[in-house]
């Protein structure tokens, strides 16, 4: 498991990307692409969710049919705010997943992430836990969120993106060498503000039209 990184490279998923990083796309279409491409982002990453098996009646017959195996399911931790973006997503997929916040922003100057909101729910320690950011840059927010969340005792924690940088990837694994991650694509560096090149921009502003 260690260093684990996984590129979620099915074709649907990369032309929604493509879409997603043009200049002129606008809010309402970002917001849809992101929706979509995180449904397909959930498929995979939850791939290796244990099944039991419950006998059911079929209009026809009864049968041993496979169901999710523990009560405790998931919670979806989103990092506020661009990971609203991830959530709503995934929750279509998984309505039943318990959510939790951090709000982290990135200080424009230091690029350290300052931490402004956390509440997740109570029973995570028993729940297999998704943390969701659409950017991976530098790698100090989604370091320090899971720090924090590794706290909470969580069964297992993955960590989803739709892009990462390598600088971020190396650094997320310094600090967190047990914590898969899971991207769309994995770009070519950082700018001199921390920005991921090409990427997408501001995830954040892009998905609220906040710039
Ligand atoms: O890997 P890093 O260098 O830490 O950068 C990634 C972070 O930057 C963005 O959030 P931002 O700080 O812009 O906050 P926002 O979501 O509120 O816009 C993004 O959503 C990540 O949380
Ligand atoms: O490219 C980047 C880097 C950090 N945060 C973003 O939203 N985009
Ligand atoms: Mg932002």
């Amino acid at each position: 498991m260690k260093n684990k990184v996984t590129v979620i490279s099915h074709p649907l998923i990369q032309h929604k990307l493509t879409l997603m990083r043009k200049a002129e796309t606008s809010t309402a279409k970002f917001r849809t692409l992101l929706k979509e491409i995180s449904l397909l982002l959930a498929y995979e990453v939850t791939r290796d969710l244990p099944l039991k098996t419950e006998t059911i009646k079929t209009p026809l017959a009864t049968m041993e049919a496979p169901v999710l195996a523990p009560d405790k399911k998931l919670v979806i931790v989103s990092i506020l705010r661009a990971g609203q973006g991830i959530l709503d997503g995934m929750l279509e997929l998984m309505p039943s997943a318990r959510v939790g916040h951090i709000g982290l922003y990135r200080d424009p100057k230091t690029l350290i992430a300052i931490e402004y909101y956390f509440k997740v729910p109570h029973d995570v320690d028993k729940r297999d836990m998704l943390v969701v950011d659409p950017m991976l840059a530098t790698g100090n927010s989604a370091a320090a969120a899971v720090t924090r969340l590794k706290l909470t005792n969580p069964v297992s924690l993955k960590f989803v993106c739709l892009l990462a940088a390598p600088e971020g990837i190396e650094h997320f694994h310094e600090q967190h060498p047990d914590v898969p991650i899971y991207t769309a694509a994995i770009d070519q560096q950082l700018d001199e503000h921390g920005y991921i090149v090409p990427g997408l921009g501001d995830a954040g502003d892009r998905l609220f039209g906040t710039r």
